[in-house]
């Protein structure tokens, strides 16, 4: 509360500093990270009329899979993970029933919400339905402005739900991953590297005297200040599954899979050169005219007896060792 009640730099004479140099670009999406991909349904349904029309009626800016039986179903689930599934319940082999308990047991599967077009259209056949899970239950002979209209319900809430989901998993002052993410990213990646006998490269990144940044500049210029480096570092990670996250106030985690230990200091070498060159002025720091970051990391292949909660405690440790040794500058395990 303090800090934020002081005055930017630039509105106190007595203030050595100037403005900080910092610009947020408030044009872009701020959830672009979100996506726009078209949603994908997969239309379940022996009946090849019914498969062309509802693909007709559901096809503009949309992807339509189709399956003309319950196996085939199945295993295009599976590939394709759609965003919603319309599936009939009578059809020779596997039952739309027997589809839907399936899908229904599969965790790759079960949040995926089915539609179930059946002309068994009793109230007891509806209650089946959707006791197994169904979201919603159309009969035969379908009217299209109805399945148009439910289907694009359905749409709207998985949307949305998935939209909750990710800002869960989203910082949302510097708009990269957050802690909690970070705690389900690092338990799949020792998992897999375990699994794979792959290296995994973690490194804790901090930035240098952030507290005489904010005590100099104010604490909402110490936001933009954090937000610009998270940002900058997000932009130097080039591989896919290559992570970054807020691991608390002014510290960030990187999670490198699969990559090995000279790699890996190269890269966080090279990023902390680039945050110092990005020329955030910081008149207060000991080390530099700008902004700068300390860099702890280590490599490790998990083996059965490790856990990533005692890793990450040495990965703070080199951390520790530099700040120690001066600042600005990355501590590898040797
Ligand atoms: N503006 C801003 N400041 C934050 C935020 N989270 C933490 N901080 C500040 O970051 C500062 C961290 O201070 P210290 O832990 O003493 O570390 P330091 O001043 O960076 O010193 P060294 O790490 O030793 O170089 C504290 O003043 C926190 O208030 C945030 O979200 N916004």
């Amino acid at each position: 509360m303090g800090d934020r009640m002081k005055q930017p730099a630039n509105q106190n004479a007595s203030q050595p500093c100037d403005e900080p140099d910092i610009k947020i670009d408030d044009t872009k999406d701020p959830f672009a990270f979100m996506g726009n991909e078209p949603e994908k349904i997969l239309i379940i349904d022996d009946a090849k009329d019914n498969r062309t029309m509802l693909s007709e009626l559901l096809m503009p800016q949309r992807k339509i899979i189709l399956a003309k039986d319950g196996a085939q179903g199945l295993s295009l689930a599976l590939k394709h993970i759609p965003d919603l599934i319309l599936l009939d319940v009578m059809m020779p082999g596997i039952s739309g029933h027997q589809v839907i308990r399936s899908l229904k047991s599969d965790d790759r599967t079960m949040h995926i919400p089915v539609i179930f077009i059946s002309a068994k259209i009793s109230a007891d056949d509806e209650k089946y339905g959707l006791d197994l899970g169904a979201v919603d239950y159309i009969s035969k002979p379908f009217h299209p402005a109805i399945v148009k209209a439910r289907v694009k319900n359905v749409l709207r809430e998985q949307r949305n739900k998935k939209l909750l989901e990710q800002l869960a998993l989203v910082d949302s002052l510097t708009e990269i991953y957050n802690r909690r993410f970070y705690e389900l990213d690092v338990r799949k990646l020792w998992s897999a590297s375990r699994r794979e006998e792959m290296p995994l490269s973690v490194a804790l990144i901090d930035i240098d005297f952030f507290k005489s940044y904010n005590d100099e500049y104010g604490h909402l210029s110490g936001d933009d200040a954090l937000k610009i480096v998270a940002q900058h570092i997000k932009q130097q990670l080039k591989r896919p599954h290559d992570v970054i996250a807020r691991y608390g106030g002014e510290e960030f985690v990187v999670l490198l899979p699969d990559t090995q230990r000279e790699d890996a200091q190269r890269i966080m070498t090279e990023i902390c050169l680039s945050v110092e060159q990005l020329q955030l002025a910081h008149c207060s720091s000991a080390v530099s005219h700008y902004v700068t970051v300390s860099i702890g990391g280590a490599t490790i292949t998990p083996k059965d007896q490790t856990s990533h909660e005692g890793f990450i405690k040495q990965v703070d440790q080199f951390l520790y060792q530099a700040k120690a040794q001066g600042r600005n500058r990355v501590c590898w395990q040797p």
